[in-house]
């Protein structure tokens, strides 16, 4: 369940006179999400989505409006928050803030084919390009530093090899990673199939920004890498795989750093997944009754990343 804080249709109607979006016809809530209330608004206008947010860290809101903003000015297929009349996007409704966006067409696909693939591809390698020249900051909040924090938390509740695994990778990526810098720019941080809508082959829209930051854009590729090209086994689809970076290239060439320790930030990333999982299961309970995601799955990605084959990056524009 998705709707933590119910709303009526009054309530709503009410708030909608704030914008110029038309007059409430129907207000749904939406059944999938997991951390805030969403809602399906349709007006005599068109589609929108309410999102009430119910998790804390409401100061980063301002910075998910400003990144929504700037992207979607620059075309890129995302919901740039719409703001009331008198240019404010941020509001408050039922004693949280809120926000209105465009509503996207289509739906998440879960077997995601090579056009569709490509689409990502092209599209997360135009917002890289973009997001370089964004000037807001948030510092990645799941990064390596992040995981070397964290992972002890979580030690006490893997197998002798599990607790090994685990700090062997944070102490190699570590040294890897160290005085290196990577191309920065703001990420989406979470950019699964889930968080796409597709409208046949075409990508109508990205969503749920609410891990975006700034940060290394090799680390937003990687996690795209390991949530769609992983087949049941964890192992690489090969097509895909150069589906997705063969549009990404074409748009951001990756430097010979980034290719040098891409194989390392396909661990790094399957280990934050694995971690974050682990976290909630074993630390962190969700404040809701919501299925948590299961940690195996990334367990096993990063053991196909590190014993299976990474395939060759494609050169740009292959
Ligand atoms: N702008 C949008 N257009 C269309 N559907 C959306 C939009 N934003 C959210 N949704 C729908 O609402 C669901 C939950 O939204 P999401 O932001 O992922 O919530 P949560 O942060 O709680 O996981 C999504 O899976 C999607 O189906
Ligand atoms: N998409 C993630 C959930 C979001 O990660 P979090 O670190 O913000 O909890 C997943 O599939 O686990």
């Amino acid at each position: 369940m998705a709707v933590f804080t119910p709303l009526s249709d009054d309530q709503v109607a009410e708030f909608l006179e704030r914008y110029t979006v038309g007059r409430l016809q129907t207000l749904k809530g939406v059944p999938q999400g997991t951390e805030n209330s969403t809602f399906f608004v349709t007006t005599d206008q068109n589609d929108w989505v309410l999102t009430l947010f119910e998790q804390g860290g409401f100061e980063d809101l301002p910075f998910f409006v400003e990144l929504l903003d700037y992207l979607a000015e620059r075309q890129l297929p995302v919901p740039g928050p719409v703001h009331d009349r008198d240019g404010v996007a941020l509001q408050r409704l039922a004693g949280r803030p809120a926000l209105l966006f465009p509503r996207m067409p289509g739906s998440h696909p879960s077997a995601p084919n090579l056009v569709q693939c490509a689409a990502l591809g092209d599209t997360l390698g135009r917002m890289h390009q973009a997001s370089q020249h964004f000037t807001g900051e948030r510092a990645n909040p799941r990064d390596l530093d992040w995981l070397t924090r964290r992972h002890r938390e979580v030690l006490p509740f893997l197998s002798d090899d599990d607790q090994a695994l685990m700090s062997r990778e944070i102490a190699g990526h570590a040294q890897a990673f160290a005085d290196i810098a990577l191309p920065q720019g703001a990420i989406h941080g979470d950019l699964f199939r889930d968080n796409t809508l597709y409208d046949g082959d075409r990508l109508g829209g990205i969503i749920d920004f609410y891990n975006g930051c700034t940060g290394d854009l090799l680390f937003d590729l990687a996690i795209v890498i390991n949530d769609w090209t992983s087949d049941a086994d964890g192992d690489i689809d090969e097509a895909r795989y150069a589906a997705i970076l063969g549009a990404y290239l074409a748009h951001r060439p990756l430097t010979e750093q980034e290719r040098k320790l891409w194989p390392n930030m396909l661990r790094l990333t399957a280990l934050r997944y694995w971690l974050s999982r682990l976290l909630v299961i074993h630390v962190d309970p969700p404040a809701h009754d919501i299925t948590p995601h299961d940690p195996a799955r990334f367990r096993m990605l990063l053991g196909r990343r590190l014993d299976g084959r990474v395939p060759a990056l494609p050169l740009a524009g292959e």
